[in-house]
């Protein structure tokens, strides 16, 4: 039996995401939490005939514990999008405290879950998650996991449209960093099998993968954020985690995790100087299996870009860290 959980499964990404969730044979159970509209979610989307029984909760009458309870992927989407004009920063303070209070909700009612965290800003949001589970004793960094699948859902995408050629399913661009801006690295040069970006688009592309966010946020004109790709791309993620666990080898998806916790993450964390850190990262039966060092022969390009990258995340992740740590008056 697989409990999927949901928290902020009311919101523009949480009813895709929940449907999608619903559609897949691997889950039994899916319970939705948010802190508005989970009964009528959970209704609408229960009349699916899909074999997954759906429940919706509120935070009245215990509702995270029992949404909690029994859990074995926990899927977080719950927390403000931008606005025209916001960075993902901008968000921290109110997502922050969301993102801290859920994961001691994880902690207490379901430890050994695997945590999937969308609420951003993501480079923060996860060093919040571990040290909240860290406190508690049950920080896992095989099962924590900040979602960055949209930026490659983004980079296959806008391959295809940059170079008119379709980027076959099992090609696999590595993505790396973090996920904002200039955090965000794609590594043509590490595509597997490879894929060639001419030279001269290679600017354009890069530049529209890592302020993708903004594009959306612009077009959407106030009216959030990217849902449905983030949906999809949550939904991808989440799908290979519990592929993973019921037994499917070789799936390979870049994560931002906590790299002195995981196979291989030591040694990323000296070559680049950040513990939190979004690699590809090599899925089994317990999470992470290996992050894979896809850093060592990047070209001059992408090492520009990765230390402007790094430059940005160092203080994200303090951020994150000191949140939890020293947390700011009430
Ligand atoms: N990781 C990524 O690639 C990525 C992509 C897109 C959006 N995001 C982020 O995802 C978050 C959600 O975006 P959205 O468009 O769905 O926003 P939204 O406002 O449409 O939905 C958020 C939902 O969270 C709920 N919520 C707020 N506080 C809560 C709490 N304490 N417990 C449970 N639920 C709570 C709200 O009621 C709402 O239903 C934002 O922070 C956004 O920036 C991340
Ligand atoms: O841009 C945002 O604020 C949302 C998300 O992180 C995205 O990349 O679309």
């Amino acid at each position: 039996m697989v409990k999927a959980v949901v928290l902020g499964a009311a919101g523009g990404i949480g009813q895709p995401l929940s449907l999608l969730l619903k559609t897949s044979p691997l889950i039994d159970e899916l319970a939705l939490y948010d802190v508005v509209n989970t009964p009528g979610v959970a209704a609408d989307i229960s009349h699916i005939s899909t074999t997954a029984t759906v429940t919706g909760f509120l935070p009245a009458d215990d509702g995270l514990r029992h949404a909690l309870t029994g859990a074995d992927i926990v899927v977080i989407p719950a927390g403000v999008p931008r606005k025209p004009g916001m960075t993902r920063d901008d968000l921290f303070k109110v997502n922050a405290g969301i993102v801290r209070d859920l994961a001691k909700g994880i902690s207490e009612y379901c430890p050994k879950a695997y945590t999937l965290i969308i609420s951003n800003p993501v480079n923060s949001t996860v060093p919040v998650a571990a040290e909240v589970f860290r406190n508690a004793g049950v920080l896992d960094p095989k099962r924590l996991f900040g979602v960055t699948t949209l930026d490659i859902v983004r980079a296959e995408t806008f391959a295809q449209e940059f170079t008119g050629q379709k980027v076959p399913s099992a090609t696999t661009i590595p993505v790396v960093g973090g996920h904002s801006g200039e955090t965000i690295v794609p590594l043509f040069s590490q595509a597997q099998p490879s894929f060639n970006v001419p030279e001269a688009k290679l600017d354009a592309i890069v530049n529209r993968i890592q302020f993708g966010g903004d594009e959306v946020v612009k077009a959407k004109n106030g009216g959030g954020s990217a849902t449905l790709s983030m949906a999809y791309a949550g939904f991808r993620f989440a799908e290979k985690v519990l592929k993973a666990v019921s037994g499917e080898k070789g799936l390979v998806e870049p994560s931002f995790v906590y790299l002195p916790g995981v196979e291989g993450g030591e040694e990323i964390a000296k070559e680049v100087g950040v513990d939190f850190f979004s690699v590809p990262v090599e899925l089994g039966p317990s999470g992470v299996v290996k992050a894979n060092n896809v850093l060592a022969n990047i070209n001059d390009y992408e090492r520009k870009l990765l230390e402007v990258a790094i430059k940005g995340l160092k203080g994200n992740i303090e951020k994150g860290v000191e949140f939890v740590k020293n947390p700011p008056p009430k």
